[in-house]
Parts: structure tokens; sequence; C-alpha cells
């Protein structure tokens, strides 16, 4: 219908109405994660970030799963955020767990069926595994690890760890497929009021969509630490360990640390490594990118992979007993100090939460 009306607006030689109609149709599908019956913060950056390419309210997202808590991730997702225009689910039982297979292929039919010129999603494990997938199966070469859209088709990414900035022109065709970095599009405008400007939610036809062709992967179980914590990726005050708290035992202090500061545990590479803790508590490059308002390093030496995922914290306080440690280059307020000395001293000293 799209290409139609294009070609109508062109046999017009009405230049301007063409231009027109080319901003009308410029839609967003953001690929969004749930839990608990709601809208992850890391999809609703992506919303954000959609925002900028689609100044006009035609963004979709595109929610999957089974059972009740996706029907309650629906209605969040409908009435949370107002740039939001449409919610459309997916519901069934071979997408109830997010196996980037399935996923990618019902990304796939939704863009055949309704043609978006954007598709996006949050740089966290769940986008980075699903978007290429799909972006392969539209043949499209996507765009990874966004942080800033200069303009609707030109990107700014962190390349070499987060050293430098590569600006990225997108030439290939509809629908331009993008990973966006949560902390680099903060969420503006999250609406509280459920009841209002609620978006249409409608469900996403599966009729054609079968087991047979989604590959061999399977779901076995998930492995995550329950924590009351906040999530290491959205928190504002993240406390991290690095190799230079020696043991399992020692990160219990920092956890301390943690409840009385109401801050996410993170740790280094190598930390993870020396099994201390798990693997999704790692920061970097190779980890989690996380920007906090604070975020605490004892014992880490401050490598360049480290960094990468934790340089645009706004105020980065480190703990450490070599005073050339490179981690005292980025940090605003540097103790020099052993870290066996400073943490028993902290947790005395600071009130309970
Ligand atoms: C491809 C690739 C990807 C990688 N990805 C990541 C990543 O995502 N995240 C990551 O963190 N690393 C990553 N690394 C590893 C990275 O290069 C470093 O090896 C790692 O970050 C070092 O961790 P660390 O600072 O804990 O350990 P170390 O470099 O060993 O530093 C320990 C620090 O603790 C200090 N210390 C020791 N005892 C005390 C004490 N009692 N009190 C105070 N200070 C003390 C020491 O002075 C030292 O500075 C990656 C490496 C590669 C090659």
């Amino acid at each position: 219908m799209v290409a139609a009306m294009m070609s109508r607006a062109l046999r017009n030689r009405s230049i301007s109405s063409f231009s027109a109609l080319v901003s009308r149709f410029i839609s967003t599908l953001v690929l969004a994660e749930h839990e608990g019956g709601l809208v992850k913060p890391s999809s609703l950056s992506a919303v954000e970030a959609a925002g900028v390419v689609c100044k006009e309210k035609s963004i979709s997202v595109l929610l999957a799963g089974s059972g009740p808590r996706l029907q309650e991730a629906a209605s969040h997702a409908a009435s949370c955020h107002p740039l939001i225009s449409q919610v459309l689910v997916a519901e069934a039982d071979i997408l109830k767990h997010p196996l980037a297979e399935a996923w990618a292929k019902l990304i796939q039919l939704v863009q055949q069926k309704d043609g978006y010129s954007y598709i996006m999603a949050a740089s966290s494990s769940f986008g980075k595994n699903i978007l290429p997938r799909a972006a392969a199966l539209l043949d499209v070469s996507p765009v990874t690890d966004v942080v800033e859209i200069s303009e609707p088709r030109l990107f700014v990414r962190p390349i070499y760890a987060g050293n430098a900035l590569c600006t990225v022109r997108y030439t290939g065709s509809d629908p331009c497929m993008m990973t966006i970095r949560s902390t680099s599009f903060p969420i503006s405008s999250i609406s509280n009021d459920s009841k209002a400007g609620a978006a249409p939610i409608s469900q996403v036809d599966l009729s054609t969509f079968s087991e047979e062709t989604l590959g061999k992967s399977r779901w076995l179980k998930l492995a995550s630490q329950d924590s009351e914590r906040p999530d290491l990726g959205n928190a504002h005050v993240v406390v991290t360990g690095g190799r230079g708290l020696k043991s399992a035992d020692n990160f219990k202090l920092l956890e301390k640390l943690a409840e009385k500061l109401g801050a996410a545990v993170g740790a280094t590479r190598a930390a993870v490594d020396a099994g201390f803790v798990p693997n999704e508590l790692q920061v970097g490059q190779t980890g989690k990118i996380v920007a906090p308002d604070l975020y605490i390093a004892f014992g880490v030496s401050g490598a360049i992979q480290h960094l990468a995922g934790m340089r645009d914290s706004k105020v980065i306080v480190a703990v450490n007993k070599d005073a050339d440690a490179p981690i005292f280059q980025v940090a605003d307020y540097g103790l020099v100090a052993d870290l066996f000395d400073v943490l028993p001293e902290m947790l005395e000293k600071l009130p309970e939460k």
C-alpha cells in the first residue's frame, strides 16, 4: 500500500507531497523484553531511541511469550510510555523463553506483514542474541551498540572497546535494524497512569509459525541469582570488586556494602574467572555496560576492557593499593589504600539502608 501511494505521489510530480508521504510512513518496531508483567527499562530506552528517528507517533512494541504475565506486560507497554502507538503480542508456547531462533522468525513474520522502516532492541544479551539473526533472515546488516542517533540513518557507536567512536551511515534497504545502548537513551517520559492514553493491543497471527522451522536450540533452564538488589544494568549505585578481593568469601563484604547503599554488585572478568562471583555480574567489554550515578571499584586495576563497561558512570570512586593503577585515570575520587581496611570501616560507619 505504501509503495502504491508513493508511486501515485510521484505520478503527480508533487515533490512536497512525496516527502510528506515518506515521513508519514516511517514506522518503528521495538522488540521488547518483559519480566514479572512489566516491560524492562532497557526496552523502554529502545522506545526513547525509536522516538529520535520516528518523530510521529508510530512506534509499535512487540512482546512475546505465554501466560498471564505476557498479558500484564502488554497492558504495561500500552500505557507506560506516550510514544508507544501499538502493542503487538505474540502468544505461543514456543515463544515462552527467549530462544533467539524462534524470536528471529517472529520478527521476520511481523516485518513481512507490516513493513517497518526501523527495528530496534536494547543492546542487552536478549537483543544482541536475537536482532542479528532476524537481520540475517531479512537480508539486511544490523547496526549494533548505537549510542547516538545524529540523523535518521546516521549513528554513532563505540569501537576498540569504547576507546573511539565511529559514525556509521546506514545505506541499506528497509528495515534499518539496530541495537541501542540503554545507558545512552535515558527514559524521559514514563507514565505511571495505567489508564492514560493506552495504545491498542493486537495479537500477532501465528498461524503460519511452525515449530519445525525453529532450529535445534532447546531451552534447558534459567540459572540466575535470586537477589533483592537492583538490576546491575539499571542500578543508580554499583559497587564492583576485582581480583584484589582475593576470594568469594571476601565478596560477601561487598554484598553487605551493596545492601547498605541499595547498590548492585559488579565484578571484573578476573574476579569472575577466578570463580568469586557468577558471570552475570561481569562489567566490561564482554560483560554488562553500566552508567550509574555512582560506581565504586575495589581492587580493580582498570584494564581497558573493564573501563569499556563503566567509564560513562557519573561519579567513579576507586580504592586500590597501587597508586599507579590505571583505574585512577578515570576516577573522580581515588583512595590509595588496602581495601581490607577500607571496606570494614565503611561497613561500620555507614548507617543501615
Ligand atoms: C577480549 C577480552 C575481553 C575482556 N573483557 C573484560 C570485561 O568485560 N570485563 C573485565 O573486567 N575484564 C575484561 N577483560 C580482562 C581485562 O583485560 C583484565 O584482565 C581484568 O579486567 C582485570 O581484572 P582486575 O582488575 O580484577 O584484576 P587485576 O588486573 O589483577 O587487578 C587487581 C587490582 O587489585 C589491586 N589490589 C590487590 N589487592 C588489593 C588490596 N588488598 N587493596 C586494594 N587493592 C588491591 C591491585 O593493585 C590491582 O590493581 C577482557 C580481556 C580480553 C582480552
